[in-house]
C-alpha cells in the first residue's frame, strides 16, 4: 500500500512523519517546495510518475487572521488546489483523505454540530475550506473529508505550543478569551484515526467529524495546560480577544457518526492533552 502525504512539513504532516512505521504502508512525503499543489501540471505529472493508493492532504492555508486579507491565496490553496488534487486522484484511482475545519459553521448552534448541519462560514479561512469540501465532493467519490477543530501537537505554531512557549519563557500573564466554545484535537489522535481508516481499507467514504471528546473554551484549555505543567503563569480571562477574523462562538463537533460507523473510540480532550505532555515533557 502506498500513501502520499502532501503538505508534509506542516503540523499534521510532521505527525504523520513521526508515525509512518505505525502501519504497513510505504509513505511518500512531499512538502510545499517539492510538490506545490497550486502547480496543477506538477501534481498531474507527479501522479503519473508515482503510484498511490491513498493521498492524505495535509497541505492548507491555515492562517485565519491573514486569510481575511489574502483571500485569493486562501481560496487558491484550500479550494482550487484541493479540487485539482481530487480530480487527479479520480483519474488515478487514489482515495483522498482531506482534513477540513469546524470553522465551516457559524457557531450559532447551542449543541454540537452534526455533519448534516447547515454550513455558514463567518471568516475567509472557513469559506475557503468549505469551497474545498464542495469541489472535492463534486470531483471524487472516494474521499474522506474529516472536519476537525483546534488542532494541536508538539509541532509547529498552534495554541498549545503558544501557551507552552509562554510558560517556558516565564511570561507573567496570558490573556485568553472565554468567548469561544469548542474542542481541542490532539493531532496525534487524528493521525491515528486516519491510519486506522487506511489499514482497515474502509470504503465508508463521506464527511466525518473528528475531535477529542468534550466542549470547553480556549481559557479552560489554557488552565489545563498550566495545571499539567505545574506553572504559576497568570491566566486572565477576557470576554473578547480582538482579532481580524470572526470565530464561531460554538464549534463543538458531534462525533457520533464516526464513532458508530467505525466503532472507534475517541479520547477525551483532557486525557489526550495529558498524554501529549507526558510524551514530550
Ligand atoms: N491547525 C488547526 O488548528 C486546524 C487545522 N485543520 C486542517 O487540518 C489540516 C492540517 O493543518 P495543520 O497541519 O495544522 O496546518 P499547517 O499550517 O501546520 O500546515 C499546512 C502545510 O501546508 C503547506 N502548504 C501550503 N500551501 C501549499 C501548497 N500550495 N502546496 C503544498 N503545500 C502547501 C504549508 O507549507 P508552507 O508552510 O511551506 O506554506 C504547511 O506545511 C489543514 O487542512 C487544516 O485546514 C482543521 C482544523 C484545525
Ligand atoms: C494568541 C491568543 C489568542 N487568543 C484567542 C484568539 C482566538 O479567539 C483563540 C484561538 O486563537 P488561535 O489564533 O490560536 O486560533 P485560530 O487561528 O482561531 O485556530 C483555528 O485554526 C484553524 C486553522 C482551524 O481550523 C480552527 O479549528 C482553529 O484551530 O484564542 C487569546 O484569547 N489570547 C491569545 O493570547
Amino acid at each position: 500500500m502506498k500513501v502520499l502525504v502532501t503538505g508534509a512539513n506542516g503540523q499534521l504532516g510532521q505527525v504523520f512523519q513521526k508515525k509512518e512505521k505505525q502501519i504497513k504502508a510505504d509513505f511518500i512525503f512531499q512538502n510545499s517546495s517539492s510538490l506545490d499543489l497550486t502547480n496543477h501540471a506538477a501534481v498531474e505529472s507527479f501522479f503519473q510518475e508515482n503510484e498511490f493508493d491513498y493521498c492524505i492532504n495535509c497541505a492548507a492555508y491555515t492562517n485565519v487572521e491573514a486569510a481575511e486579507t489574502e483571500i485569493e491565496k486562501a481560496f487558491l490553496v484550500n479550494a482550487r488546489a484541493a479540487e485539482n488534487l481530487a480530480k487527479v486522484c479520480q483519474k488515478n484511482q487514489v482515495v483522498l483523505i482531506h482534513p477540513s475545519t469546524d470553522y465551516v459553521f457559524d457557531g450559532e448552534k447551542e449543541t454540537a454540530y452534526l455533519e448534516v448541519d447547515e454550513t455558514q462560514p463567518i471568516n475567509v479561512y472557513g469559506a475557503s475550506k468549505l469551497k474545498g469540501e464542495e469541489l472535492i465532493k463534486k470531483s471524487l467519490k472516494e474521499h474522506f473529508i474529516i472536519r476537525t477543530s483546534w488542532l494541536y501537537s508538539e509541532f509547529g505554531k498552534n495554541f498549545f505550543t503558544f501557551i507552552k512557549s509562554q510558560i517556558d519563557q516565564n511570561a507573567e500573564e496570558v490573556k485568553i478569551t472565554t468567548e469561544q466554545k469548542g474542542t481541542p484535537t490532539n493531532a496525534n489522535d487524528l493521525a491515528d484515526f486516519i491510519l486506522w481508516l487506511i489499514s482497515n481499507k474502509s470504503k465508508a467514504y463521506g464527511v466525518y467529524h473528528f475531535s477529542n471528546l468534550g466542549s470547553l473554551t480556549w481559557y479552560d484549555f489554557t488552565l489545563e495546560i498550566k495545571s499539567l505543567y505545574h506553572s504559576d503563569i497568570q491566566v486572565s480571562a477576557v470576554d473578547h480577544f480582538k482579532t481580524k477574523a470572526k470565530r464561531p462562538q460554538n464549534s463543538t463537533l458531534d462525533k457520533s457518526k464516526l464513532i458508530k460507523n467505525f466503532n472507534y473510540q475517541i479520547k477525551s480532550w483532557d486525557k489526550s492533552l495529558a498524554n501529549l505532555i507526558t510524551e514530550i515533557g
